[in-house]
């Protein structure tokens, strides 16, 4: 069975605790039955025996070893009892933690379609609330099957040895439990996979909403959110008390079924010992132990609950343990060579899913040149860069870099030949010094400050309550568009790499700071390789090369004065942008 070689394989390092506890725990119920045996003797000899006076005179060490029998292994069980759990604890904890590890890492080594396909929420609920029911299944549901079973079994086999006939009369009940609880499995099932879907929904919608309370507060949707809140809130405690309340369709079975025991136990039993077949010790013994066979048949519906709610957690959590990365990262860079920083796409074309967002894309940027791509938005321009460090792979012709096809160069080295600093700008909860030096930790603090200023933020950083110790991000401070924008600039220039990626990374700032960072490109002092997206001519003007995108394909490539020439789209937006601004641009640069 597929969940349970799982979990095998997932406990590597604690099998031998888990089995240990699984063996304590069949010893530990198995000795359920030695109290009901001593107080059989008890009975059968101090009481119910025609000579119980005489023997509780002639053999009153034998009752005081009984009744120390009975003090001794109801001590001995609560003590196995501890050091089970605490296995069952220590064993369950420990995979936990590391399945936590390797899913987490999973996560990590996937790529950009990955995460295009999958919510936070949904991947949150995956590492928290499913892998806390994997834990709770090796914790509480094994060890209540294999303990319930245990004193089933157990017991079973005493009443055998009691009186094998009396025992058919009590079994007869069994199989129409079993059946019962086949069908309410049957039709559980279903609904657990649903329920935990809806659990996923509405944590999604949490997370989202959490996340984005700045622009709900902006178009003051507040009301819309909750009520799409309560939606996911009302559809999950629908499927809770659904599921739940199905248990009660068979609920009034099974628990009559368990009721039935001592009525047979009762009329049987009874019957047996007025006419002598059973002691009247034996029937004690029976009495005290009926319930290890119908406590079982009780708890069958909660333990079938619970793995199927460890089934529905489990199919979630195989999603991220089985998924494969289309792109692969093997980490194996031990000697990261430096590239020239030569950048070719040769008859690119690239789909996302169905959707083909480039077409036939060709150009050529040598060592040391500095091109810009301007277009409309969702012309592709953003989907051009994401080829060159590999968030995605070309689905027709190539993406080179020094020569080579980027898919036959090793992931980590191409990556860690490339800054890059993105549109949608993400600061870490960290201080602005650890934010600029996220790429390179050991870079020193001046290096932190001259990165900065060549990025324009050094004003403001300086500025700041505790200057580049500020804590910004989720839980610090807040800064402005623009600001995170330099600060970005700043942790992309500072790894000092041969290519520099921008996307559109100064379009929130003003235009005389512009000027600041076009200029602190321009003089880097270090070779690298440019590759700029703006939408502003004021930042495009002194590329060595323009290249303008509609719907995928390139339209026009070469200089500022080349294009002006052309009179085509850069023109017209050339025009547009600088009617406003008394032409700052002139038109050769
Ligand atoms: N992850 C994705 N999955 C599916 N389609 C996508 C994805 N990212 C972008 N697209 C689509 O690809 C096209 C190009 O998007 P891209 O982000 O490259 O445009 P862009 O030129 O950078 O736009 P902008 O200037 O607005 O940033 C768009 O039609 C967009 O809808």
């Amino acid at each position: 069975m597929f969940e349970i070689k799982w979990l095998w394989n997932n406990l590597q390092g604690n099998r031998v605790r888990y089995l240990l506890a699984l063996c304590l725990s069949v010893v530990g119920s198995a000795l359920t039955i030695a109290n009901p045996y001593l107080g059989q003797l008890i009975i059968d000899t101090f009481i119910s025996n025609e000579d119980a006076r005489q023997n509780l005179i002639d053999q009153r060490g034998l009752l005081i070893a009984l009744a120390l029998g009975m003090i001794g292994f109801s001590l001995l069980r609560t003590g196995l009892a501890y050091v089970t759990t605490m296995q069952y604890e220590r064993s369950s904890q420990n995979m936990l933690y590391n399945i936590r590890i390797y899913l987490y890492n999973k996560i990590q080594g996937q790529d950009m379609e990955y995460y295009d396909r999958n919510r936070t929420g949904d991947l949150m609920t995956k590492m928290t609330g499913d892998l806390d029911m994997v834990r709770h299944s090796m914790a509480w549901i094994i060890k209540t099957i294999i303990e319930s079973l245990t004193i089933f079994v157990a017991a079973v086999i005493y009443f055998f040895t009691i009186d094998a006939v009396l025992t058919l009369w009590l079994l007869i009940l069994a199989p129409p439990i079993f059946i019962v609880a086949f069908l309410f499995a049957r039709r559980v099932r279903p609904m657990y996979i649903s329920l935990r879907e809806k659990l996923s929904q509405l944590n999604s919608t949490t997370q989202e909403n959490i996340a984005g309370n700045r622009v709900i507060k902006a178009f003051a949707r507040e009301e819309y959110e909750i009520e799409k809140f309560t939606e996911k809130n009302v559809n999950y405690s629908k499927a809770n008390k659904a599921a739940a309340l199905v248990w009660l369709d068979y609920f009034p079975y099974l628990e009559t079924f368990a009721q039935a025991f001592n009525v047979i136990l009762m009329i049987a039993g009874g019957f047996f010992v007025m006419n002598g077949r059973i002691t009247f010790g034996e029937y004690a013994a029976f009495s005290s132990l009926i319930w290890a066979i119908s406590n079982p048949m009780r708890n069958i519906g909660i333990i079938i609950n619970d793995i199927q709610r460890f089934f529905a957690s489990l199919s979630k959590i195989a999603e991220i343990y089985y998924a494969k990365p289309h792109i692969v990262n093997e980490h194996r860079a031990a000697d990261k060579k430096r590239y020239d920083g030569h950048i070719q796409f040769d008859h690119v074309s690239f789909k996302y899913d169905s959707q083909t967002v480039l077409h036939d894309v060709s150009f050529t940027v040598k060592p040391g040149e500095t091109i810009a791509i301007m277009g409309a938005t969702g012309s592709g321009k953003t989907t051009i860069i994401s080829l060159i460090p590999r968030f995605y792979d070309v689905s027709e012709g190539r993406v080179l870099v020094d020569g080579v096809d980027v898919r036959e160069l090793e992931l980590d080295e191409l990556r860690g030949n490339i800054g890059i600093a993105t549109q949608d700008v993400l600061l870490f909860s960290d201080t602005i010094d650890g934010n600029v030096a996220y790429g390179d930790p050991d870079l020193p603090e001046e290096e932190v400050v001259r990165y900065a200023e060549l990025a324009a933020a050094h004003e403001f950083i300086r500025k700041m309550p505790e200057g580049y110790d500020t804590i910004v991000g989720e839980r610090g401070v807040g800064l402005s568009g623009g600001q995170k924008q330099r600060i970005a600039l700043a942790r992309a220039m500072s790894v000092r790499r041969p290519i520099l990626i921008l996307d559109d990374t100064t379009s929130a700032v003003d235009l005389e700071t512009e000027m600041h960072i076009q200029q602190s490109l321009r003089d880097l002092d270090f070779p690298c390789t440019k590759i700029i997206i703006a939408q502003r001519v004021s930042t495009t003007a002194k590329a060595d090369r323009i290249i303008i995108l509609e719907s995928g394909r390139i339209i026009e490539e070469g200089t500022h004065a080349e294009l002006l020439a052309k009179r085509g789209y850069y023109y017209e937006v050339f025009m547009l942008q600088n009617e406003g601004i008394g032409r700052q641009v002139s038109a050769n640069g």
